[in-house]
């Protein structure tokens, strides 16, 4: 049994929402020098250590941050982290699956970007992606590594992301972080809430990410049903830059835990 893989059933984090660190961006720095500094290990060790639940990387086709010595490295490190989960996120008809053959993380987040993309910025199209997502969901099934859909916030795909075999959905946050602070943001809230319902209805976890920080963080998880995980990486570890990344994680959990207050 592969020391990486852990089945739905064993939720980590008695049904309280984990925080998986994305450390995109730690790479993005690195890569500016030749010199390996920032580290991406040591960052994510510090993360874990200040009780961080998880990681995140997104391997993107032209390395430009997460690199593949990268990938193997952070798997040999979440060896000695068993309570921790490692989430590999990219799109399954580019280089995702040969990561997810060769470290078999705990969960595959398949997102729909093209390889020149600046960031991630729109989920799934179900069903019209149905046909091509079914055998990459049934490969990483065999692999037993979790599949979990980067969605928009739309309560009418959730039944065809169950339909097509994903375990999760992965709300896309970023039209929440735009909402925040305005007028719009409880209406926006809203369709998150019900997006979640939906997915939580058709059986499916739901995880959550893109541009959440420590502002938009805890009403998100208060109101959105049955949130599993925020994997965040950008605001995060730019708040690391000023507080560190122990000071800076035990942040993010506090913002979490102040939505079960
Ligand atoms: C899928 C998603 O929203 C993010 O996880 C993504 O990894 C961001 O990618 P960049 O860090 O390259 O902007
Ligand atoms: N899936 C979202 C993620 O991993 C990090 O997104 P961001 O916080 O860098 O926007």
């Amino acid at each position: 049994m592969n020391p990486l893989v852990a089945p739905e059933s064993t939720q980590r984090h008695s049904g309280r929402c984990a925080l998986s660190v994305n450390v995109n961006k730690v790479a993005l720095l690195r890569n500016t020098r030749h010199l390996g500094i920032p580290s991406v290990l040591r960052a994510a060790e510090l993360c874990l250590q200040a009780g961080a639940q998880g990681i995140t990387v997104h391997p993107r086709p032209d390395a430009r941050h997460i690199r593949t010595q990268d990938v193997h490295e952070l798997a040999q490190l979440l060896k000695a982290w068993p309570h921790a989960e490692y989430n590999i996120e990219g799109n399954p008809t580019q280089n995702l699956m040969d990561f997810i053959r060769e470290v078999r993380p705990h969960q595959a987040t398949f997102v729909p970007d093209s390889e020149d993309q600046f960031t991630s910025d729109h989920g799934w199209n179900l069903p019209a992606d149905e046909t091509r997502l079914r055998p990459l969901i049934e490969a990483c099934h065999a692999l037993g590594v979790r599949v979990s859909l980067f969605m928009d916030p739309q309560p009418s795909a959730m039944v065809h992301a169950a339909r097509v075999g994903a375990d999760r959905v992965e709300l896309y946050t970023e039209s929440w972080a735009s909402a925040w602070g305005t007028a719009r943001e409880d209406e926006v809230l809203r369709g998150f809430a019900d997006t979640a319902a939906a997915a939580l209805a058709q059986g499916l976890g739901v995880n959550a990410g893109h541009d959440l920080n420590r502002d938009n963080l805890t009403r998100f998880v208060r109101e959105v049903p049955g949130v599993a995980e925020v994997s965040i990486g950008h605001a995060l570890i730019a708040d690391a830059l000023e507080l560190g990344y122990t000071q800076t994680v035990r942040d993010y959990q506090r913002c979490i835990q102040l939505a079960y207050a």
